[in-house]
């Protein structure tokens, strides 16, 4: 087998990792891929936290060493155990195997903070929904299955803004795709350190593509914005296109359904989102094929 291949899902707390993540293992199917959460990797709980005065933003809190150990071992075909971090005592409680898969999608705060933890990963992605949305989808998740009020939730998102500003956010300009939600929908920037593809698919009344010079890689830099208010068909023509690029190489079968997330009044799907998972899919695939190539040679 060729090892495994490595991928970052990033962001702040409350912005759509676990979300994305699912979408993503629904395409290749569980038997294939796995994840790991950094939030296992806490060095300091909840408790320890507010007595040393430093937010879970803060780098301090975290435990690098482990991570980079653990990521390590599989990148390198091997199991882990891991800690669990348990979100409604605020500390770890237990742990975890985690077998190597084909696919290790790596999420949380801190995956590409430092260079040991950029150099693991062949695909990564940062998720950067606009505030409001971020408060929106924070205030829904903390409150129905976190055990916090809202306005405990406000209070530690404004306690945090530093400690986003300076070491999460930065993180982003080193992701080889930023997916920004917004109201209007979304748009992925891809860095030029990536190969463009053929985006012939995302031609459409609802969509546009942009070539830019980003200064960061051999490649033009892409620019793809998809409307929120794309119609269904048109969302459908083009994930039908790009389930076709990589379905039939990668995954087992074709999920029901991609884009699904939860909010207060209840389960829905998103073209945003389900788009926004095929596009990363279609970059994990052509890793697989980079992969398969050599093995072959
Ligand atoms: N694209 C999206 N559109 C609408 N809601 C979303 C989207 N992505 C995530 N959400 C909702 O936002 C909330 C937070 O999402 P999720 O738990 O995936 O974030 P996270 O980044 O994994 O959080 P944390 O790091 O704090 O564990 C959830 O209620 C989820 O359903
Ligand atoms: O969600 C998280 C990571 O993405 C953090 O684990 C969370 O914010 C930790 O803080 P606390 O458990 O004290 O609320």
């Amino acid at each position: 087998m060729a090892r495994p291949i490595m991928v970052a899902v990033g962001g702040d707390s409350g912005t759509g990792k676990l979300t994305f993540c699912a979408g993503l293992r629904a395409i290749f199917g569980d038997e294939h891929c796995t994840e790991v959460r950094l939030d296992g990797y806490f060095g300091l709980n909840r408790a320890q936290r507010k007595a040393a005065g430093v937010t879970a933003l803060d780098p301090r809190a975290h435990n690098f060493a482990a991570m980079d150990e653990d990521l390590w071992q599989l990148a390198h075909g091997n199991a882990i155990v891991k800690p669990v971090y348990d979100h409604l005592l605020g500390a770890v409680n237990g742990h975890e195997t985690i077998e190597p898969r084909e696919i290790v999608l790596v999420q949380g705060l801190f995956p590409l903070y430092t260079r040991v933890l950029r150099s693991f990963f062949d695909v990564s992605v940062w998720l950067e929904p606009d505030p409001e949305m971020k408060l929106a989808w924070t205030l829904h998740r903390d409150t129905t299955h976190r055990g916090y009020r809202g306005d405990q939730v406000r209070a530690e998102l404004e306690r945090r803004r530093t400690d986003y500003e300076t070491f999460i956010a930065p993180q982003a300009q080193h992701a080889d795709i930023r997916a920004h939600f917004t109201a209007q929908g979304v748009t992925f920037r891809k860095s030029g350190r990536l190969a463009p593809l053929d985006y012939s698919e995302f031609a459409s009344e609802s969509t546009r593509l942009e070539l830019v010079d980003t200064g960061s890689g051999p490649f033009p830099g892409t620019i793809i914005e998809v409307d929120g208010g794309i119609s269904d068909a048109t969302a459908r023509r083009i994930e039908d296109q790009m389930w076709g690029r990589i379905g039939a190489r990668h995954a087992a079968r074709r999920p029901a359904q991609l884009g699904t997330f939860e909010d207060p009044s209840g389960t829905h799907t998103s073209h945003a989102l389900a788009i926004a998972q095929l596009l990363v899919a279609r970059r994990i695939g052509l890793v697989a094929d980079q992969l398969a190539g050599a093995l072959a040679v």
